[in-house]
C-alpha cells in the first residue's frame, strides 16, 4: 500500500501516473482527504485501484457509525477506526456500514483497528501517555478487543504481527505502516522493519510512504521494494 501523503491532488497524482502500471494499493489519508476528499478517491477508484482510506475514526460511537456510513459510500476497500475508542464504538463503525449497504450489492470494505501508532515507542507508551505494560501487550489487548467487536483486523507495527497472529488467528488481518527498506531514514517512525522481515513475519499489507514518495525516482524505489520481497 502506498501511502499518498501529499497537501494536494496534483502531486498525488503525478506520484499514482508514476507508478502506473505496478499492481499495489493506495492508501489516502488524511492530508489528502481533507483537501482532495471524495472527488479524488471516485478518480482513483475509476483507475482500478483498491483504497485503504487511513482516517482512523475516534469518536462517540453515534459520530462514528455516521462516518462509517459515508465512508463506505464512497466505495473504499479498506478503511480504519482507532481501538481505543472502545469496542461499542468499533461495533458502531460495522452497523454504519451494514446502513450503507443496506442489502445492496456494493462491496463491504475492510475494517480496521488502529492500536498503538506505529511513532509510539516504549518510552512514550508509558511515561507521556501513561498506559502501563509493554507495546507487545498493548497492542495483543488492542487487536482482541478489535476482534471482539468483530472487524477484520488490526493496524500495528511489523514487529507485533507473530504475537497478533497467535492471539487472533492467522486469518486476521494485519496492516503494518513502519516499513524502512535497509539504509531509509526512520524519520518519525519508532517500530519499524524493512518490508522482507515484516512479510516473514506473516503480515497481510505493508503501508509505505516515505520510502518511495521522497526518493528521487519513486517507480525505481516500488520496484526496489517489491523485488526485495
Ligand atoms: O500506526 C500507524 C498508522 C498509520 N500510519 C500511516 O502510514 C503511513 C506511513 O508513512 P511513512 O512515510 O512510510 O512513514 C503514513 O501515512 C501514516 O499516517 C503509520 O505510519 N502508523
Amino acid at each position: 500500500m502506498v501511502a499518498l501523503d501529499y497537501p494536494a491532488a496534483e502531486q498525488a497524482d503525478k506520484l499514482v501516473r508514476a507508478l502506473e502500471g505496478i499492481p499495489c494499493w493506495m492508501k489516502v489519508g488524511m492530508q489528502l482527504f481533507y483537501s482532495a476528499g471524495p472527488a479524488f478517491v471516485a478518480e482513483l477508484k475509476a483507475r482500478g485501484y483498491k483504497i485503504f482510506l487511513d482516517l482512523k475514526m475516534h469518536d462517540i460511537p453515534n459520530t462514528v457509525k455516521g462516518g462509517a456510513e459515508s465512508i463506505t459510500r464512497l466505495g473504499v476497500d479498506m478503511f480504519n477506526v482507532h481501538a481505543a475508542g472502545g469496542k461499542h464504538m468499533m461495533e458502531a463503525a460495522l452497523e454504519g456500514v451494514d446502513k450503507a449497504l443496506n442489502g445492496g450489492s456494493r462491496q463491504r470494505p475492510l475494517v480496521i483497528g488502529v492500536t498503538q501508532l506505529t511513532s509510539t515507542s516504549q518510552a512514550v507508551m508509558n511515561g507521556e501517555i501513561g498506559i502501563g505494560g509493554s507495546v507487545e501487550q498493548a497492542v495483543e489487548r488492542y487487536a482482541r478487543l478489535t476482534q471482539s467487536a468483530g472487524l477484520d483486523g488490526v493496524v500495528a507495527s511489523p514487529l507485533e504481527v507473530l504475537r497478533i497472529k497467535e492471539a487472533c488467528g492467522k486469518a486476521f488481518l494485519t496492516v503494518t505502516p513502519g516499513i524502512r527498506p535497509a539504509g531509509a531514514e526512520i524519520g518519525d517512525q519508532s517500530r519499524v522493519m524493512t518490508p522482507a522481515e515484516a512479510f516473514a513475519q506473516g503480515t497481510d499489507y505493508v503501508v509505505i510512504g516515505r520510502p518511495i514518495t521522497a526518493a528521487d525516482n519513486p517507480r525505481a524505489a516500488l520496484e526496489a521494494i517489491l523485488a526485495s520481497i
